[in-house]
């Protein structure tokens, strides 16, 4: 036997690396590493000779790929040249599969061309092997020699699960560096063990995997690789759920949600690539339209699409959507009001205002209206002409379209009345035409019904109370409509137009004349979280089929306005064929220790959302917090973010600076870094960028130094969600770097098993440089923290209101036994909590009885306990692993303990476990023996008995 390059292991049933060849790639694969279970655990010896085989003969398919390539180049070359200078691209129609810009090899970039081969059984096309890649290749016969990623079959076989492979008989993913291929892992195999491979039998769970199982060693390796501040495709190690989004081929709105680094700009970039296959919806770029939180954002993300093959596609930063330029910012009251769906009827009102059927008095005298034209008198009644307005005014149609109704109308009963009286004249276009223009009929137009246009409106909306007070009963409160109006400015050219006023503008050049902007067939929103109801009606109104694709976190608001669920703006954004909201819960950027260090922090701005469990193996060096004095904080970042650009001697990392907005803290940074830049060479440059709070949307690093943390969540009531956002971007490590104590919700200063209170914590700073003056007051930084930089526990969650507690525990102050056991209670109940699989299920829960319009609340010792509409339920979650017999009979056990530490029993209890329970016989048992109902997850939804009770349901 040849010599052995590497075992494989397998998570969940999947076997994660095969023979890799001593790359970062199979050194990072471990079970530990990964956080997986261990179960089935599968030794694969793989022979050297093997392996080398192997990787030659994927490499013929790969470089036989490239020669087609090349060949059809030529082809295509010999096309343009015989059509001439003028039209050369004039018969490129007629080749297969010549993307729009020919030129596949400048495409990719660095990307390769082929990544993955399936082997399938009973093939319909007669042929056994099949090569996936980001474009699809044929040979000289026209044959397909690789397929593109989108089209359905290879969706389907990336999708297809190892413990259920269908016709897949190999499955076997493979890494290139430019053409060469370097590497392979095989993780569905021939059933039937290859000769040459030994195989330890497996003990593996048919339980499909989690979310995040499967990470393999090329999605680690690929995860591990330096940021050069420019997204990439994910197209080699795209994971099943992200995929099912990316394919969702449901009509209408479909809303994704997903914590920081869950992949939702990817999955919102390559869905674009999908749609556009004519095999899918075959949707041209134009299209199609992106809309991204910021410049620096599509900078960023620039290159995914050509990448992918698709060009053309238009992407626009979100405060670009709107004409005009914007010259002032609103106050937070104003912006509210002004941003509020609730604006759209206050505009409507204003314009319908313009409308007067009642002709005035300076226009008609007797009931009549007259005026004398060319020899006769041009006459209507008054009442004729209100009726005429009245009329005009109740047909459908923008305010300008039913004016001109009105307008005809008005104009064709003067004339014929008119013609009458002069039987000699021809009522022609022209005689209509000059009483159109006659000076007091122009002026009885104009006085009954103005010709408006959309500045002018909203001048006077914002400017004028008279105008605001009339419109707004019954829509905005008093203070409203104090909030919106500013003082007038003498120029209309001198308007400080604010963002939400643009969008106004755009609802009323909608409600005047029926503008419509340009519409397109598909928009991705990504960061759609901070679109205010009026910007994505706005939205809508570019995509009157309905199909969007919406990509968020609720806790990552960082405007005024926070939604608690999606209902809100997707009803708004989606069309007739309604919306679907889906969830990605994996993390692939935010190392383990940073998401849980961050995870109070998420669970505070957004009850209702799921902190993402992170598949960055957890590593001490993630997380570092220093403290220092006041005076020191931007060298101290400084030098800190220079120390992390340059530790990295193999490869250049991105680092970023996070400040809080408009601060001389900022400033400070800003200065120190440019004038750092200013006096070394360009190819010296550390990478390091310095962002306020507010532009770090979507961007991520490698490295990322967060200054003053309480200054950012001290920034209104967005500050929070400011700092959630700050501290999530960085794919290796968080450096926090603080003179002020740290917000509570991330030091954690009051939990009591992360402070030692008589110990003043000690500053890394102080300790590895002694830079930094002592600051013995400080109370914040857990001595875990300052020793190894390692998350804290997570604490207990102070968030949930504490009414309603009927179960809240009641000790027996004299009774030392009972307290000793209720503290042990308290610590086995803790212990649950720090279970991420366990708090997800909690929240889940607990989200989902908001969402019944309860108040489920919580204590140390019970999970949750809600007051329904069937009486007091009692919840007892179970973490990972929870759905085994054995755990459910522990789950019964801590039950009795609590109502016993409680004194009271509660009326209903229920089991809540992560998953459908095994054995299936197991909630009946419980129900039967303890009177103790059980429910789990299924997918996105709940399952098991008495539901109705268990979400809180009214009975009937
Ligand atoms: N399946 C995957 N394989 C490799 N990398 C992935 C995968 N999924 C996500 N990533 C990487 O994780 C990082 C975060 O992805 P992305 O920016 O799409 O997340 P997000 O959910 O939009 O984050 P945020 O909400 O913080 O903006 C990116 O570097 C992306 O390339």
């Amino acid at each position: 036997m040849g010599s052995v390059d590497r075992a494989t292991l397998t998570r969940g049933g999947n076997p994660v690396a095969l023979a890799a060849s001593g790359d970062r790639a199979a050194g990072a694969v471990s079970g530990d590493r990964t956080g997986g279970t261990g179960a089935g655990i599968r030794a694969l010896v793989v022979p050297h000779e093997e392996r080398i085989a192997v990787i030659a003969e994927e490499q013929r398919a790969v470089d036989h790929a490239y020669d087609c390539v090349e060949r059809r180049r030529l082809g295509v070359d010999r096309i343009r040249s015989t059509h001439g200078q003028e039209h050369p691209d004039v018969g490129l129609p007629f080749v297969p599969d010549v993307p729009p810009e020919f030129g596949v090899e400048d495409d990719l970039g660095e990307q390769p061309l082929v990544f993955m081969r399936v082997d399938v059984a009973d093939d319909p096309d007669g042929r056994e092997t099949w090569r996936i890649g980001r474009r699809a290749v044929r040979d000289a016969e026209g044959d397909l020699v690789v397929i593109s990623w989108t089209t359905e079959q290879a969706i389907r076989w990336m999708k297809a699960r190892a413990s259920r492979p269908g016709e897949i008989r190999l499955r076997r993913k493979l890494r290139l560096h430019g053409r060469t291929v370097t590497d392979y892992l095989d993780d569905i195999r021939p059933r039937v063990a290859n000769r040459r491979l030994q195989e330890v039998p497996e003990a593996v769970s048919p339980a499909e995997e989690p979310p995040g199982e499967n990470a393999d060693a090329f999605l680690l390796a690929d995860l591990d690789r330096a940021r050069d501040g420019l997204m990439r495709d994910i197209v080699e190690t795209i994971q099943r759920d992200q995929l099912d989004l990316v394919s969702d081929g449901r009509p209408g709105v479909l809303v994704v949600q997903g914590g920081p680094g869950t992949g939702k700009t990817a999955v919102g970039l390559h869905r674009v690539v999908w749609l556009l296959d004519p095999t899918n919806r075959g949707l041209a770029p134009d299209d199609v339209l992106v809309v991204g939180p910021h410049r620096g954002f599509l900078r960023y993300v620039s290159q995914v699409l050509p990448r992918l093959g698709s060009r053309g596609v238009a992407t626009v930063e979100v405060a670009r959507l709107w004409d005009g330029e914007v010259r002032a910012v609103d106050t937070p009251a104003a912006h509210l009001v002004k941003s509020d769906e609730r604006m759209a009827e206050v505009l409507r009102r204003v314009v319908e205002s313009g409308i007067r059927p009642e002709a005035p008095a300076s226009h008609i005298s007797d009931d009549v209206f007259s005026t004398p034209y060319r020899g006769a008198a041009l006459t209507l009644p008054g009442a004729e002409i209100e009726a005429l307005v009245v009329e005009a005014r109740d047909s459908s149609g923008p305010y300008l379209v039913r004016r001109r109704k009105f307008v005809d109308t008005f104009v064709d009963r003067l004339l014929s009345r008119y013609a009458k009286a002069l039987p000699g004249q021809r009522p022609d276009g022209a005689l209509r035409s000059g009483i159109e223009k006659h000076g007091r009929v122009a002026s009885l137009i104009n006085a009954v019904w103005p010709a408006l246009n959309a500045e002018t409106i909203l001048r006077r909306t914002l400017n004028d109370p008279d105008a605001i007070h009339a419109a707004a009963p019954g829509v905005l409160t008093e203070q409203e409509r104090e909030a919106v109006l500013r003082p007038r400015v003498s120029r209309a050219s001198e308007e400080p137009w604010t963002l939400d006023d643009l969008v106004c503008l755009e609802e009323l050049r909608h409600l005047l004349s029926g503008d419509e902007p340009r519409r397109y067939r598909h928009i991705v929103v990504d960061e759609a979280q901070d679109l205010t109801p009026m910007q994505a009606r706005s939205i809508a109104r570019r995509c009157p089929g309905g199909s969007m694709t919406v990509l968020g976190d609720l806790a990552q608001t960082t405007g005024a306005r926070q939604y608690d669920v999606w209902g809100r703006l997707a009803g708004i954004l989606s069309g007739r064929d309604g919306w679907h909201l889906a969830e990605l819960a994996v993390g692939y950027r935010v190392p383990d220790e940073v998401m849980r260090f961050a995870a109070p922090l998420a669970r505070a701005v957004s009850l209702s959302t799921t902190v993402p469990v992170s598949v960055r193996p957890a590593d001490e060096t993630s997380l570092t917090i220093a403290r220092t004095g006041p005076e020191r904080l931007a060298d101290e970042a400084l030098a800190r973010a220079l120390d992390l650009a340059t530790a990295d001697l193999e490869r250049s990392r991105s680092v970023a600076l996070i400040a809080p907005d408009g601060t001389a803290l900022l400033e400070e940074l800003e200065r120190k870094v440019a004038a750092l830049q200013g006096t070394v060479a360009a190819d010296d440059v550390p990478p390091v960028s310095v962002l306020p709070a507010t532009m770090t949307r979507g961007l991520e690093f490698d490295h990322v130094v967060v200054v003053e943390p309480a200054a950012i969540a001290g920034q209104g009531p967005a500050g929070p969600r400011r700092l959630y956002v700050a501290i999530t971007r960085c794919t290796q490590s968080l450096t926090v770097v603080h003179a002020a104590p740290l917000p509570e919700l991330l030091g954690a200063p009051e939990a009591p098993a992360l402070v030692a209170p008589e110990e003043p914590a000690t500053s890394p700073i102080t300790v590895q440089n002694g830079s930094a003056p002592p600051v013995p007051e400080e109370p914040t930084i857990s001595p875990l923290i300052a020793q190894n930089g390692s998350a804290p526990p997570v604490p207990e969650e102070p968030t949930i209101p504490e009414e309603n507690t009927t179960m809240e525990p009641d000790t027996p102050a004299t009774d030392e036994s009972f307290r000793s056991f209720v503290s042990s209670l308290e610590e086995r109940v803790g212990a649950d909590r720090r279970c991420h699989v366990h708090e997800q299920v909690r929240y889940r829960l607990i989200a989902e009885l908001h969402g019944a319009r309860l108040v489920p609340s919580q204590s140390p010792l019970a999970d949750i306990v809600c007051k329904g509409p069937r009486g007091a339920v009692l919840y007892e979650v179970l973490g990972e692993g929870g759905h085994t017999y054995e755990r459910m009979r522990e789950a019964v056990l801590r039950i009795m303990e609590v109502e016993h530490v409680g004194g009271d029993r509660a009326e209903h209890r229920f089991l809540v476990l992560p998953q459908a329970p095994e054995p299936a016989w197991a909630p009946a048992m419980l129900t039967t023996a303890f009177d103790i109902t059980t429910i789990w997850r299924d997918g996105t939804g709940w399952a098991g008995e008495d539901l109705a009770t268990a979400l809180g349901q009214a009975p009937g």
